[in-house]
């Protein structure tokens, strides 16, 4: 966590100095602040005369020479001092302010993009709402820290260390007395840092779980309103929220501890300074003006432990920010790409699988030895039972998942050796249901391709059956759809989607059941669409429904991940085996269907 923190810092170095250059300053100002007033009681109502160490000043204007001309000096030291720690206190403020604005956007960019290198893997198990929390609320928490109390703690620390060495100075055996509580405070601020520690990390834990649970239940609202189950989606809400307000409630409970405590260590100290102060002054050895400054810094000095002791809150709300932050970036569960990664342009699509065994869960295997070979351009069809592992086949191929044993090749190449970005180049997806982005038609076509032109963006539209809709909304491309924009028809959306795909124009083209959510009319548009689109292209898809099996060349049955059988339609089916009994189930369906219907 410590090299994080250095790693986030470093590039801000030259503001820290600036910052820390400031600060000490402030401490001289903040020192020297109480020291007037003692020149007013002790030398201008006192002996009328400026101390000797302030001879200089007899040279200017009459400064110390009679009482009002030590006043004057008093009061333009004031002014000094005070002018002097503003402009050191607005440097400080500017340049911590920026070093903790930075510092956040760097963070941002860092977990956001480690997030985006994360496999799926890492999103099998992890909280989507939890990852939101971090990256806005705990970045949050650092800039706070980062711009109000970077370096406040350490000078905190100077200025406590050039107080207690002036008190001595001044009174070195008094010092003792007053400062004898000092140690004790201490040990006590030690002991309440880790339960504030603990008790911090809860809440941020109970919030997490709070902004999932909203994400969840709003990101299914739906199902939700469709099952009325608003009053389930509003009690688990209660729940984590009064989770979330029992822990912050404890954590302040800690919390509120610190300031009592502290405030009484400072009246006993102030109490004991006075009663002695007092008689060191009548016995003579003390000047009025000295207890005055005593006094003055007593209050101060305290000021900064009071300050570290409230700190210790925001320094364990911070260390937990941090730890979280440090979780995400430590997860290395990422698609890892060789040194030698290699870009070999565009291939000829050429699909092995050689013997590929996977599981989700190292322990639960779902692929087991499956091998197969697909030639350039061919068109092949993955069929089987629900949950034999189709859709699992496709996402190795493109590495969203890597395989436990065995090799995936593209003509020949090992998937592991391209480079990850020229391996998904050469492929394209046609999924059941298509995700728009909040943006214009148009951008949503190009997002296969960033650098499409319109008239490729038209031409491609146009090759997916989608330029005639499109072209009767309202701004035609210029459209906003999805989140909140205006609303297609599932037959609308996989339009949108083969246009991206012919836009994105590769030689593989992998095709999931993207008709399985249509009514017939949308699903004949769709399927002369994607009859273009297969054109000249490697062609994997899966058949869920056996009609949709759109002139495959080739069939590969899976069953309980295993390759069962592979052939063509009528060779499986001369066969009599798994294919031939899903066609048997299929027809039996359809016919029931078609009987019921009638
Ligand atoms: N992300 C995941 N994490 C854990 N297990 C998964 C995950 N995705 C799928 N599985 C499991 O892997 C097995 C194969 O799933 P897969 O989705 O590949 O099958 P499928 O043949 O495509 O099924 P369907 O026809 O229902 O879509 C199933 O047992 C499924 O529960």
């Amino acid at each position: 966590m410590t090299r994080l923190v250095f790693e986030l810092i470093r590039p801000y170095r030259g503001w820290l100095a600036i910052v820390f250059g400031a600060m000490l300053i402030e401490i001289a100002a903040t020192l020297a602040a109480p020291w007037p007033l003692k020149l007013v009681i002790d030398d201008a109502l006192g002996n009328h005369h400026l101390p000797h160490w302030l001879a200089w000043a007899h040279e200017y204007g009459g400064f110390g020479k009679h009482t009002l001309g030590v006043a004057l000096f008093a009061g333009a030291a004031t002014l000094a001092v005070a002018a002097i720690g503003a402009v050191a206190s607005y440097v400080d403020n500017y340049f911590t302010t920026s070093v903790g604005q930075w510092v956040a956007n760097d963070l941002r960019l860092r977990i956001y993009e480690h997030l985006h290198r994360l496999s799926l893997r890492y999103y099998d198990h992890a909280k989507i709402g939890a990852l939101v929390s971090t990256i806005t609320t705990d970045v949050t928490t650092i800039q706070n820290f980062a711009s109000a109390s970077t370096l406040d703690i350490a000078v905190d620390l100077i200025t406590i260390l050039f107080m207690v060495g002036l008190m001595f100075w001044l009174e070195w055996d008094f010092t003792l007395i007053a400062v004898a509580f000092t140690p004790l405070l201490l040990v006590f601020i030690f002991h309440f840092k880790k339960a504030v520690k603990a008790a911090t990390r809860m809440v941020r834990v109970k919030q997490s779980e709070l902004l999932s649970i909203v994400q969840r239940g709003l990101g299914s609202i739906r199902v939700t309103k469709a099952f009325g189950r608003q009053d389930i989606e509003l009690a688990r809400l209660e729940e984590a929220s009064h989770a979330t307000v029992a822990a912050a409630l404890r954590a302040r409970q800690i919390k509120s501890l610190m300031s009592p405590v502290v405030s009484m260590v400072v009246a006993i100290c102030t109490a004991i300074v006075l009663w002695k102060g007092t008689s060191l002054i009548v016995a003579g050895t003390m000047t009025v003006g000295a207890l005055t400054v005593y006094l003055a810094y007593l209050k101060q000095f305290f000021k900064p432990v009071k300050d570290l002791a409230s700190m210790t809150s925001t320094v364990a709300q911070t260390t937990v920010a941090l730890e979280r932050i440090q979780t995400i970036l430590s997860s290395d569960e990422v698609i890892k790409e060789r040194d030698n990664a290699i870009d070999p342009g565009r291939v000829r699509g050429a699909i092995t699988f050689d013997r590929v065994s996977f599981g989700y869960e190292k322990e639960e295997p779902v692929l087991h030895e499956v091998s197969f070979a697909i030639e350039p351009g061919q068109v092949v069809g993955i069929v089987g039972p629900t949950g034999s592992g189709k859709s699992t086949v496709l996402s190795l191929l493109p590495r969203f998942y890597d395989p436990l044993f065995g090799h995936i090749r593209i003509d020949g190449i090992d998937v592991v050796d391209f480079k990850l970005a020229a391996l998904r180049s050469q492929i394209a997806f046609v999924l059941q249901d298509t995700v728009l982005f909040h943006g214009t038609v148009r951008e949503n076509i190009a997002y296969g391709r960033p650098d499409a032109t319109d008239d490729e963006i038209l031409a491609a539209a146009k090759v997916a059956n989608a330029d005639e809709f499109i072209t009767r909304m309202p701004l035609g491309y210029d459209s906003i759809v999805g989140e909140r924009g205006d609303t297609l028809s599932g037959g609308q959306r996989q339009r949108i989607a083969i246009a991206r795909a012919v836009i994105r124009n590769s030689p593989i083209l992998v095709l999931d059941e993207p008709t399985a959510a249509l009514d017939a009319e949308s699903e004949r548009l769709v399927i002369d669409a994607l009859r273009q689109l297969m054109k000249g292209r490697t062609v994997i898809m899966i058949a869920h429904r056996l009609n949709t099996l759109i002139g495959a060349d080739k069939i590969i049955v899976l069953k309980d991940g295993l390759v069962a059988e592979e052939g063509t339609q009528e060779e499986l089916l001369a066969r009599g085996g798994v294919f031939a009994e899903l066609h048997r189930i299929h027809h039996q369906t359809s016919a029931s269907g078609v009987a019921a219907a009638a």
